[in-house]
């Protein structure tokens, strides 16, 4: 328990209506107590409200009208006794409430030191420390539902549960190693790939579910590339299902970059069209390798709009050349005419690469490509409505960490690596997640995750 009090006003500084000024600590009730005219503070009940006046004790002069809550350790927000003075909103007059609180004993608190103290109490892990900040900054609903289950500790709650996972492999391999007989040593092996592996699975759902908020959150970017004629702005219109205006219309951030949203199954598309990449000119000096690879490289998916009905030219080798390697989706579009186009050179060049055949006039193969963007970005193992999502990049981190622990735990058991050198790998695993919701964090770490906090909260 911390043994100063500390106080902040709560509430914006501006024109608001009311203005909290929020005192915690073991001095906080008789702090305000002394500057109090009205019932006396330490004889009421706890999380009740009071009407009086506060006085400056060093004059007698009236400060404020107010009605100050009193809230008793340990059922508050900090776990400490808490004293909130509502105040006559305004600058002036909350500051002056504020000055004379910390003029009788408060010291003034840092950003987030309610909440740190919160954690440190033990009242919420740093997870859901941390959700209170996702909270305040959430712009979108699902932001804010996501934030609030965290702090509610839904997360916290899995992460406890997959520890408690660890702690009991840990103990099996304590036994194996205090009692070495063979049978033992391999029925610990087969249920520790087993359980290893359970638990693998687990983080990666949870990893998939922040790769997923982002994408919810961002769209997806994707970059169509081709020849021009090849039809790229039919391929926008189609899969925005409406007739859109011509892309080429609206003027993109950089000079031939157009970008237009669209939705497909519910995949929100950030469509990157990259225009004016022409057959008589050498690609490199029309866009420039760099400005090409950086569309590229920056895209989370490629389109490659290729022509059915004519020869691969070497602007379309080239671009191929650039797509291969990366998450690349290959639109062989004007398929009802007929074929001129070196299909087994495209197929052989992306064979792993899904390669869709499609007419934009006739529809054709559209709903196969919709099904082939979808199938990139929905693995079906993160169920509609499970609110678990994983966003902030700390948490990310220490999620990849613990899954790149977990499977040199893995290949340790499989290699036929001792035990007790296995038990290392699992306790980095169970340390990664601890971390997560602060059992193993280090006090810098705390002190950083807290001073993201505004002032008061
Ligand atoms: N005036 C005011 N409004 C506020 C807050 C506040 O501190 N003061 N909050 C914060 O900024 C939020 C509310 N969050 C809170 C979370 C926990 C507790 C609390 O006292 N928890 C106790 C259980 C209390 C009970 O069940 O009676 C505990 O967990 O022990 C209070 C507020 C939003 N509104
Ligand atoms: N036969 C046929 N024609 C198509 C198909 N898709 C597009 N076209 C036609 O091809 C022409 C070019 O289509 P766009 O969608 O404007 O092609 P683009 O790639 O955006 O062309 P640029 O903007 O010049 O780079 C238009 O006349 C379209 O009607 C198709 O699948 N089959
Ligand atoms: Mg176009």
């Amino acid at each position: 328990m911390e043994t100063d009090t500390i106080a902040a006003i709560a509430t914006p500084m501006g024109e608001g209506a009311i203005g909290i000024v929020r005192v915690s600590g073991p001095d906080a009730i008789p702090i305000v107590n002394k500057l109090f005219r009205g019932k006396d503070l330490s004889r009421v009940a706890s999380h009740t409200i009071h009407y009086g006046h506060l006085v400056d004790p060093a004059t007698g002069e009236t400060v404020e009208e107010v009605l100050v809550a009193v809230m008793r350790a340990p059922r508050t927000y900090t776990r400490e006794d808490v004293v909130e003075i509502n105040c006559h909103g305004g600058i002036v007059t909350t500051s002056r409430v504020l000055q004379l609180v910390l003029d009788h004993g408060a010291r003034l608190a840092e950003p987030g030191e309610f909440t740190k103290r919160a954690f440190l109490n033990g009242r919420i892990d740093l997870a859901q420390a941390e959700a209170v900040i996702d909270l305040i900054r959430a712009k979108t609903d699902r932001a804010m539902a996501v934030a609030l289950q965290q702090m509610e500790g839904r997360l916290s709650n899995l992460i406890r549960r997959l520890r408690r996972r660890i702690v009991e492999l840990l103990a099996h391999i304590e036994v194996t190693i205090d009692y070495p007989e063979h049978d033992v040593e391999e029925v610990t092996r087969s249920l520790l790939l087993e359980r290893c592996r359970e638990i693998g699975a687990e983080i990666d759902r949870l990893l998939e579910t922040a790769r997923q908020g982002k994408i919810l959150r961002e769209g997806v970017a994707t970059a169509i590339v081709g020849r021009p004629n090849v039809g790229k702005s039919s391929l926008l219109n189609a899969l925005a299902h409406e007739a859109r205006a011509i892309v080429t219309d609206i003027p993109g951030t950089t000079r031939d970059l157009i970008e237009e949203q669209v939705n497909v199954r519910g995949i929100p598309l950030r469509l990157i069209d990259t225009a004016g990449i022409r057959d008589t000119e050498d690609l490199v000096e029309r866009i420039g390798v760099q400005r090409a690879q950086e569309v590229l490289q920056t895209a989370d998916l490629v389109l490659l709009v290729l022509n059915h009905s004519e020869p691969l030219t070497a602007t379309d080798r080239q671009l191929i050349d650039m797509t291969r390697t990366l998450n690349t989706i290959v639109v062989v579009n004007k398929a009802d005419l007929p074929r001129r186009i070196e299909l087994d050179e495209v197929r052989a060049a992306f064979a792993d690469r899904p390669v869709v055949l499609t007419s934009m006039r006739t529809e054709e193969g559209l709903d196969e490509l919709e099904d082939a963007i979808a199938r990139q970005f929905y693995t079906g193992n993160v169920p509609a409505g499970d609110l678990t999502y994983v966003s902030n990049v700390r948490h990310i981190r220490l999620l990849r960490e613990a899954r790149a622990a977990l499977n040199e735990a893995i290949a340790g058991v499989e290699a036929g690596v001792p035990v007790d050198t296995v038990a290392i790998d699992l306790k980095r695993c169970f340390d990664r997640l601890g971390e997560i919701i602060g059992e193993t964090a280090s006090e810098e770490l705390i002190d950083q995750i807290f001073r993201q906090f505004c002032l008061g909260k």
